[in-house]
């Protein structure tokens, strides 16, 4: 039997009569890295939120390295060893490379930022931070602002600032959104060994992406899960076809 790190059991979330997640279970394994996809408002990034701790299940419950986290609070879940990143970024722009990612490692001492000169004389955070952004590929912009990095760049910087906290399972929601061709293989490349580290739950567009990265996918459609299995069951899969691959899985 694998070992389960991250167990959704039977969520369901509504918005009004909308219902955006309607029983949805599934389970992440060590070592994996497990795809969740779907047409646009099939409610990917709801059953996200719910596992970072963003949106509370109405019904149903998570189970995080063996914890019941279903009321946690994100910094709570964070600290049990979740990782994230999200589509919106929460990089702040006016800030160097390392600054940014400092200011995530401070977050893993659970400490409040308070003074920011002296965080930034810190040795031990320092040098966990260079090390994450050596990792990502981003040695050599370290001083730079984050607001002149690429899109693709900022996404390698999300990693890094994800990484200081060690994270035991990582959440990553369209990591590949707004890349060229070339940041997206860079960053499935990066993606294919971070899973040895840490299993990822990716939502992704991509599917180049999802049919490379995946040991397993679910597709998720008006809220329910209607097949999880490896590429090929998806691929070949007549309901996910009809809904959502079409002649992509040709
Ligand atoms: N806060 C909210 N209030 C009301 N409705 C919401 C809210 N968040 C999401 N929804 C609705 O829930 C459904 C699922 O949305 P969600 O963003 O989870 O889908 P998704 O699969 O991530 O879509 P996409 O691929 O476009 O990002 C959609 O119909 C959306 O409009």
């Amino acid at each position: 039997m694998p070992d389960i790190v991250l167990n959704i059991q039977n969520i369901s979330k509504s918005f009004g009569a909308l219902k955006a997640s309607d029983g949805v279970s599934l389970d992440l394994r060590e070592g994996e890295i497990h795809a969740l996809i779907g047409p646009n408002g099939a409610g990917k990034s709801t059953l996200i939120s719910q596992v970072a701790g963003k949106l509370k299940p109405d019904t149903g419950k998570i189970d995080l390295l063996g914890s019941d986290v279903t009321k946690l609070s994100i910094a709570e879940r964070a600290k049990l060893g979740l990782g994230r990143t999200f589509q919106i970024s929460e990089l702040a722009m006016d800030y160097t490379v390392l600054e940014n990612v400092m200011l995530g490692a401070l977050g893993k001492r659970g400490g409040a930022f308070r003074f920011f000169m002296p965080v930034m004389k810190d040795a031990e955070l320092r040098e966990c931070a260079q090390s994450a952004i050596e990792r990502v590929g981003l040695s050599r912009h370290m001083h730079k602002i984050t607001s002149e990095l690429s899109h693709g760049q900022r996404r390698q910087l999300e990693v890094a600032v994800a990484l200081t906290l060690e994270p035991k399972v990582f959440l990553m929601d369209e990591p590949m959104a707004g890349m060229g061709a070339e940041g997206s293989k860079m960053l499935t490349g990066f993606l294919d060994d971070l899973r040895q580290q840490a299993p990822i739950l990716l939502v992704e567009h991509d599917m180049d992406a999802v049919f490379a990265l995946a040991d397993r996918i679910s597709v998720l459609v008006y809220g329910k899960v209607i097949a999880t299995g490896n590429v090929d069951f998806i691929r070949n899969h007549d309901e996910v076809r009809r809904a959502y691959l079409g002649e992509e899985a040709t």
